[in-house]
């Protein structure tokens, strides 16, 4: 197909073929979208157009169109499609995830990284992470011998040491909050009718997915009420304490002097946006990491004689010790490349039109990156399937957005500004995990037929809990 422009006549990325109405979403029955998409891609190249029902999208699959998306044409990328879902989901009051890409945004993603999630803050919040780790450290070991489901107890961690840090450590809706934001990953998720027939009224009507999105929304905005009362009382009785996250974005929305005033309802989304952008990314790493090396017994020898070498005349696993420890890192990195939790990123959307591999991106067409085929693919990476820390021994290839080949976090202006914290949490509870205890499946499971199938949803979960059992290995006084 062409298209003329300003006189130019430029052709639009190869599609697969399409069906009426549907499009190519056929394309993407029965497997989870980005397997699906890689195999598409393999047969139409790293730049394809394709059509969810009346949407156009283009998928890029290759390092090159990754660079030219993310970097090259960055700023025209930049925003986030505001679908259905998304508009209900960031409802009285943007956040900053779904947000499009304006002053509102730059102003939050500021707020980010030099507040929130600065190193420094992230830092200040050691004493929750050391005691968080100790607690899984304690339940681990009284579960000790018997068998235990070990996703459940990570997961635990996690949304306990976010919470906290995010919204302080007395949440007492602790568990409808974690309830609620399962719900709101799933709907984040759904392909929904209404989103892709934005113009059908009956798409609209029919769709229950947006309805769910209301009462999703409702009930969470309730449970923010709550907490920021809870926050307004303690200030206001005076009690002294470490700032958490929500106190921060309290201030700021109260001292004002910001270019735009915030309003609560942006305070309560973007706290929101916080705990749902960290709380299943790093428990389904955690899950992963574990299952690897529950899978690999070599790795796992050798990940537990590093740190245990690191820390053996200490009395517990802390975290200035963690920088050493550099098979930690790549054993992390290793399971960001084979597991992204967010394989296609999040979507951005052309706000003019733009040209890729001398084809033409029209203005308004939906950007997706298949992260997680680029982390796979044999032209940039020896035996991917394979699961080998050791790959990254002798490089510098890193997460950080420049190699995009290896973007688990994304790259350019909507990079993860929760980089540290995510990588905070998870590094020391696998830390504590390889240093207290050693590990076996259960019996009658070896290691090389461990279920390793991920489930659908925004982020790739492993869909079958990991069973274990923990034998303590040096307990010492803590
Ligand atoms: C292993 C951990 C994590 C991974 C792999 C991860 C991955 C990602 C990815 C792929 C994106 C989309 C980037 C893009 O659009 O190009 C993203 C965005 C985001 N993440 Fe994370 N994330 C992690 C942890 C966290 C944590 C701990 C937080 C918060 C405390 C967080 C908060 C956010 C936010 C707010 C955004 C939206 C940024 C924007 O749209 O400007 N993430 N993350």
């Amino acid at each position: 197909s062409r298209t003329s422009h300003h006189g130019n006549s430029l052709r639009l990325p190869p599609s697969p073929w399409q069906l009426p109405i549907i499009g190519s979403l056929h394309h993407l029955h029965g497997a989870l979208p980005h397997h699906a998409l890689r195999k598409l891609a393999r047969r139409h190249g790293p730049i394809m157009l394709l059509k969810f029902g009346e949407v156009p999208v283009i998928v890029a699959s290759s390092r090159e169109v990754a660079k030219e998306i993310l970097k090259t044409h960055d700023a025209i990328t930049a925003t986030r499609p505001q679908t259905t879902t998304f508009k209900i989901l960031s409802k009285r009051g943007q956040g900053i995830a779904l947000a499009p890409y304006d002053d509102h945004w730059r102003q939050l993603h500021k707020i980010c990284n030099m507040e929130l999630l600065s190193q420094k803050h992230v830092q200040s919040f050691r004493t929750i992470r050391e005691d968080e780790a100790a607690r899984l450290v304690q339940s681990i070991a009284s579960a000790s011998a018997s068998p235990m489901n070990l996703s459940k107890m990570l997961a635990g961690y996690v949304a306990d040491a976010a919470l906290r840090a995010i919204m302080g450590d007395r949440l007492r809706d602790r568990d409808a909050f974690i309830q609620q934001l399962a719900e709101g990953v799933r709907l984040a998720a759904g392909f929904s009718l209404a989103d892709f027939y934005p113009s059908s009224r009956l798409a609209h009507f029919l769709s229950r997915s947006a309805r769910k999105a209301e009462i999703h929304r409702a009930a969470m905005l309730e449970l923010m009420d709550t907490v920021i009362g809870e926050h307004m009382q303690r200030r206001s009785d005076g009690e002294p304490r470490e700032e958490d996250m929500l106190d921060v974005l309290l201030r700021l929305q109260r001292d004002g002097g910001l270019q735009i005033p915030l309003t609560m309802d942006n305070v309560k989304a973007v706290a929101i946006d916080l705990f749902a952008g960290s709380n299943d990314t790093s428990a389904t790493t955690l899950q992963w990491t574990m299952a690897e090396l529950m899978r690999n017994p070599g790795v796992m020898l050798k990940l537990q004689d590093e740190v245990r070498g690191a820390f053996a005349a200490m009395t517990k696993v802390t975290e200035e010790g963690l920088r050493e420890l550099s098979y930690l890192h790549m054993v992390i990195k290793e399971t960001l490349r084979l597991h992204l939790p967010s394989p296609l990123l999040l979507p951005r959307e052309s706000i003019e039109r733009c040209q890729i591999l001398g084809y033409e991106v029209p203005k308004g067409t939906m950007v997706m990156v298949n992260a997680g085929a680029l982390s796979i693919d044999p032209e940039y990476w020896d035996e991917p399937e394979v699961f080998r820390p050791e790959r990254f021994e002798d490089t510098e290839k890193d997460f950080k957005g420049n190699e995009f080949e290896f973007i688990p976090f994304g790259a350019g202006r909507r990079i993860c500004p929760g980089m540290f914290f995510g990588l905070a949490n998870i590094e020391l509870a696998l830390a504590n995990l390889v240093f207290y205890f050693d590990w076996s499946l259960l019996e009658g499971v070896s290691c090389n037929e461990l279920d390793m199938t991920e489930a659908a949803g925004i982020t790739v979960r492993k869909k079958s809990d990991l069973w274990v059992r923990a034998t303590p290995h040096a307990m010492r006084a803590r």
